[in-house]
């Protein structure tokens, strides 16, 4: 069964009253990243490539706090501290308006015990502006049997 928005913001922080969907909580985005060297996955390991945090553009009359992106491949780091309860299972959908520009934001699973503020494949089929803090994804939480919990490199990413 998936869980209420209410209950999914009992485990994401900051949300503000706008972010609490019924079925989830809304996921802003905070920094976007653009990957600069090759990653790797092996089979014993992976490693992921360099990247650089893309600058904020500071035209005039415009917003500073605006991503103005290219088309491309950006990996987007969300904006608020999410917390995978024992006992669930986390998908990200991306918001529909994202979508509705040419935009897409592709996600993984996201286990059961995982906390830190996770990162999505932002596609960008059309140029495009995204506030720094609008809103572009949301979690939901459904009920999950697991054996263990998280415990993998990405513990605790974005938290430091
Ligand atoms: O779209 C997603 C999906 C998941 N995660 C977080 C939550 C998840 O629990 C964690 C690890 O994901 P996964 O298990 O797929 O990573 P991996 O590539 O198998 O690496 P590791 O074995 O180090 O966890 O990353 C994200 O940030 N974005």
């Amino acid at each position: 069964m998936f869980r209420s928005g209410t209950f999914v913001a009992e485990h994401v922080s900051p949300t503000a009253a706008d972010q609490i969907q019924p079925n989830g909580v809304d996921l802003t985005l905070d920094v976007v990243f653009e990957q600069l060297e090759p990653g790797r996955i092996g089979r014993d390991g992976k490693q992921v490539g360099d990247r650089v945090a893309r600058p904020l553009e500071e035209l005039e009359q415009k917003d500073p706090d605006t991503y103005y992106l290219p088309q491309g491949a950006y990996v987007a780091r969300y904006g608020e501290r999410i917390e995978i309860p024992e006992g669930h299972i986390g998908f990200v959908y991306p918001r529909s308006s994202l979508m509705r520009n040419s935009c897409m934001l592709n996600t993984a699973v996201w286990d059961a015990g995982y906390e830190g503020r996770g990162e999505g494949l932002l596609q960008v089929h059309h140029d495009v502006e995204i506030e720094r803090g609008a809103r572009i994804a949301q979690l939901v939480l459904a009920e999950a049997d697991h054996e263990g919990v998280y415990d993998g490199s990405y513990q605790g990413e974005g938290l430091e």
